[in-house]
């Protein structure tokens, strides 16, 4: 019997030029796991998130959202088939309150902005889901703040926000606690663990405790080759993944306590 998984890469491959960035990756996501994609800078993470969430097609293989292929489909397709791609640069509006900010997004993902009379009849139910969704990501007590006058770290919560609101069940996150202090960012991975439960979740990351404190499985991408793909202690105790990009990043977080 075949697994359907919620994401998987089959030999992806993709050139800029005559140069293969991403030289052939297999990647299979089962539902509900939470996935960090490490590796040194230039890898080729980024270009996989791209690829994935439809921003470049791939130059061969295929890429499957729970079991449909979506290797040609445009980014709105993908997002409308159940995947969800928050950005390093921020996809909120400044100068709308947290509330405004998750009804816009609960209204899009609904697809609201085509008909202005569907989009009365959804207000109610969109006001609620954004009500909701700011009890979750903890903003419910800056409701009218414009997004503009938050934290940094507040705005990253809105940002998460705004990605899930659609209800996709897989969400990718591109270095979700960049920028973040070392508190702002424990307790970050705190709200992306509430927030995602039951969820399929990709994660790009470079710090290593945010990594062994949220991830199931690491995904580590070398030179545009997925070289382990495990659990947090099998790629610690992973040989190859040591001398290839980890060594002394693990060994600081060990000794971080993470
Ligand atoms: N649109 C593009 N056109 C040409 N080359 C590109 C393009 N996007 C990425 N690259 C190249 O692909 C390689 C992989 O880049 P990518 O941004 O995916 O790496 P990364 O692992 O995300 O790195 P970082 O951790 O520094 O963000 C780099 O050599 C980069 O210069």
């Amino acid at each position: 019997m075949s697994t359907t998984y919620a994401l998987e890469l089959k030999d992806v491959r993709k050139n800029f030029g005559k140069t293969e960035i991403i030289r052939g990756v297999n990647l299979a996501v089962q539902a509900g796991e939470r996935v960090a994609v490490i590796g040194p800078n230039g890898a080729g993470k980024s270009t996989l998130f791209n690829l994935i969430s439809g921003r470049f097609g791939p130059t061969s293989g295929d890429i499957l959202l729970n079991g449909q292929a979506i290797q040609h489909k445009t980014p709105y397709e993908i997002n409308r088939m159940g995947l969800s791609r928050s950005f390093q640069i921020t996809n909120i509006f400044p100068k709308l309150s947290v509330f405004e900010n998750l009804r816009c997004a609960v209204l899009w993902s609904l697809g609201y902005k085509y008909t202005f009379f569907k989009f009365l009849s959804g207000l109610k139910d969109a006001n609620e889901r954004a009500e909701q969704l700011m009890d979750m990501i903890h903003l419910d007590k800056k409701r009218d703040v414009l997004a503009m006058n938050l934290t940094y770290a507040e705005q990253r919560a809105l940002e998460i926000g705004v990605t899930i609101a659609g209800g996709s069940d897989v969400i990718l996150l591109d270095e979700p606690t960049a920028g973040m202090s070392k508190s702002e960012t424990s307790r970050f991975i705190h709200l992306i663990k509430e927030v995602t439960v039951g969820k399929t979740l990709l994660t790009v990351e470079h710090d290593m405790g945010v990594v062994f404190g949220l991830a199931d499985k690491i995904a580590v991408v070398v030179y545009g080759e997925v070289i382990a793909f495990d659990t947090p202690e099998a790629v610690r105790a992973n040989a190859k993944v040591q001398e290839a990009y980890l060594g002394s990043s693990v060994a600081d977080s060990q000794a971080g306590g993470h």
